[in-house]
């Protein structure tokens, strides 16, 4: 490690407190100058971007999640009213439920929020929360999947007593996600239990016109916020999705907001040498040689950023991992992406990353502010925040030493400003990334692969529940009946006598079992 190295490739921006440092994933003059026509491109594929072009060509969408904290850039008056409206109604909405003039029938003030939505339509809410919800005027408690157990959890955690004072919040943009609408159901039965009306409780937030806006629309919702077919999930928590949570929570949103628009300034400017999120789409490009060969280690040190790795799975896997390119080439591209929060995996995987397999670069981010507040030593001359700021150091140092290359992301500190500059510092990087390899990165067509898979099995399972009898019977034998797959009928069944609605009777192996009612 060279102080030389180090202060020379530091990109700073004072103003915002950032700095990215990759002096230890550097980048040669050599590859750089090769690169550049790429970067070229880059540089003109996102001006074009945020200039309103059909970016998601797949879909024919624009891609327009970065004109949702600078409506001014957005491509005209139509898209910026879809973007100033809604946020002045979620202000007042959240203004109104604050001061009790927007309250649940009996009660003088709503008191906590129950969200509901999963991927795009949960994790950035979910990220908020942690990294700035702190001393929220609204708890918020989450519905992201459509496991039983973990709704009568979160159901448990606010308590049926609680009801009465729960404002729900219902997420997606489609509106027709199946556990988002499981869970509403989940959640309106809970309702209907304590004999509550759900819709005096309920605000969805969706595209106009989908079923969930039909279904808010025949409930009486108390209100229903609009999501724009040019914002994707992943890239949301800046629209509707994310501010009226946000705003609810008593969460400074025009500094969130403020936060990414001063990040995107600075990363528009198309010049290589300072500009952050290119560095950052050019060292991933480097590391894993434009093919996603080395995986991204995210580790934030900082607890309050814990949801930022998985947050950042999402936005890079499934904006980067597609089969195809923009030429229709079968590429197979991706980055993949994990970690949760230092000092804490070092005393888990961490092992691995230093003497394994080299299969990766790691991300880390400091926060330079260790609390509020004042602070003890915990050994003489020593503080808590020492440690922390130790251990990055330190694992740093010895992934270098062992040729395990590092990037290093610096803030000041977790603010809702501070977490706008992250989000919209990754969002832009993703999109160059893109543009590097020629892929779209705003759709998700494997996705639906597996929502259709998923559909095709609970079809079977209809069926295969209409053929159970009191008489055992084998997968084969069902699978014959209703000219399905023996192996998918067998999942079927064990599902089912996991939930005791059949007897299994094991076999030698499950070709043997058999089922009965
Ligand atoms: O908001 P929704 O339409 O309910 O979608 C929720 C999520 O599910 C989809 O399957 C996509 O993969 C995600 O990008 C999206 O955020």
């Amino acid at each position: 490690m060279s102080f030389d190295q180090y202060s020379a490739s530091l990109i700073r921006y004072p103003d915002l407190g950032f700095s990215l440092d990759t002096s230890l994933l550097p980048l040669s003059s050599d590859w750089l100058s090769a690169m550049q026509p790429k970067v070229d491109k880059a540089f003109a594929d996102m001006a074009a971007l945020e200039s309103g072009a059909i970016a998601n060509p797949d879909e024919g969408r624009m891609v327009g999640h970065y004109w949702l904290r600078a409506a001014e850039l957005a491509p005209n008056e139509e898209i910026r009213a879809q973007i100033n409206e809604p946020l002045q109604a979620l202000k007042d909405f959240a203004d109104k439920v604050h001061t009790g003039q927007v309250a649940p029938p009996g009660a003088p003030q709503f008191r906590r929020i129950l969200l509901i939505g999963i991927g795009g339509s949960a994790l950035g809410p979910q990220l908020v929360d942690q990294a700035i919800g702190q001393g929220a005027r609204l708890p918020i408690h989450f519905f992201d999947n459509t496991d039983p157990a973990g709704i009568d959890h979160t159901l448990a955690s606010i308590g049926s007593e609680n009801l009465c004072t729960t404002l729900v919040l219902v997420i997606s943009k489609s509106g027709g996600t199946p556990e988002t609408r499981n869970g509403m159901v989940e959640a309106k039965a809970a309702f209907d239990a304590a004999g509550l009306d759900f819709g005096k409780h309920a605000v969805a937030i969706t595209g106009t016109g989908s079923k969930l806006d039909q279904f808010a629309q025949e409930h009486s919702f108390i209100e229903t916020f609009p999501m724009e077919d040019w914002v994707g999930g992943r890239t949301s928590v800046m629209s509707t999705v994310g501010l009226v949570p946000a705003a609810l929570q008593g969460i400074d949103i025009d500094e969130f907001l403020a936060g990414a628009a001063a990040m995107d300034r600075e990363t528009r400017k198309a010049d290589v040498s300072t500009n952050a999120a290119m560095r950052l789409a050019l060292c991933w490009h480097a590391a894993g040689n434009g093919k996603g060969e080395k995986d991204m280690v995210v580790l934030p040190y900082k607890d309050s950023l814990v949801l930022f790795s998985k947050y950042l799975q999402q936005l890079v896997m499934e904006s980067l991992g597609k089969e195809l390119d923009l030429e229709g080439n079968t590429v197979n591209q991706g980055i993949a992406v994990y970690g949760n929060k230092g000092s804490t995996d070092q005393h888990a995987y961490v092992q691995q990353l230093r003497d394994g397999v080299a299969n990766f670069f790691a991300t880390f981010i400091e926060v330079r502010k260790g609390r509020d507040g004042d602070t003890i030593e915990v050994e003489p001359g020593s503080t808590s925040a020492d440690f922390l700021q130790g251990f990055l150091r330190g694992s740093r140092k010895a992934l270098h030493e062992s040729g395990r290359p590092s990037i290093t992301i610096s803030i000041p500190e977790v603010n809702p400003f501070q977490l706008g500059t992250l989000i919209g510092l990754f969002e832009r990087a993703v999109s160059f990334y893109a543009s590097l390899v020629n892929i779209n990165a705003y759709h998700q067509p494997g996705v639906e692969a597996g929502k259709k898979a998923a559909a095709a099995f609970l079809e079977t399972l209809h069926a295969v529940r209409s053929r159970l009898v009191a008489e055992p019977k084998t997968a084969t034998e069902i699978a014959y009946e209703i000219d399905g797959d023996p192996e998918e009928v067998y999942h079927c069944l064990t599902h089912l006598a996991g939930n005791g609605e059949v007897q299994i009777s094991l076999g030698e192996e499950p070709k043997e079992d058999s089922f009965s009612l």
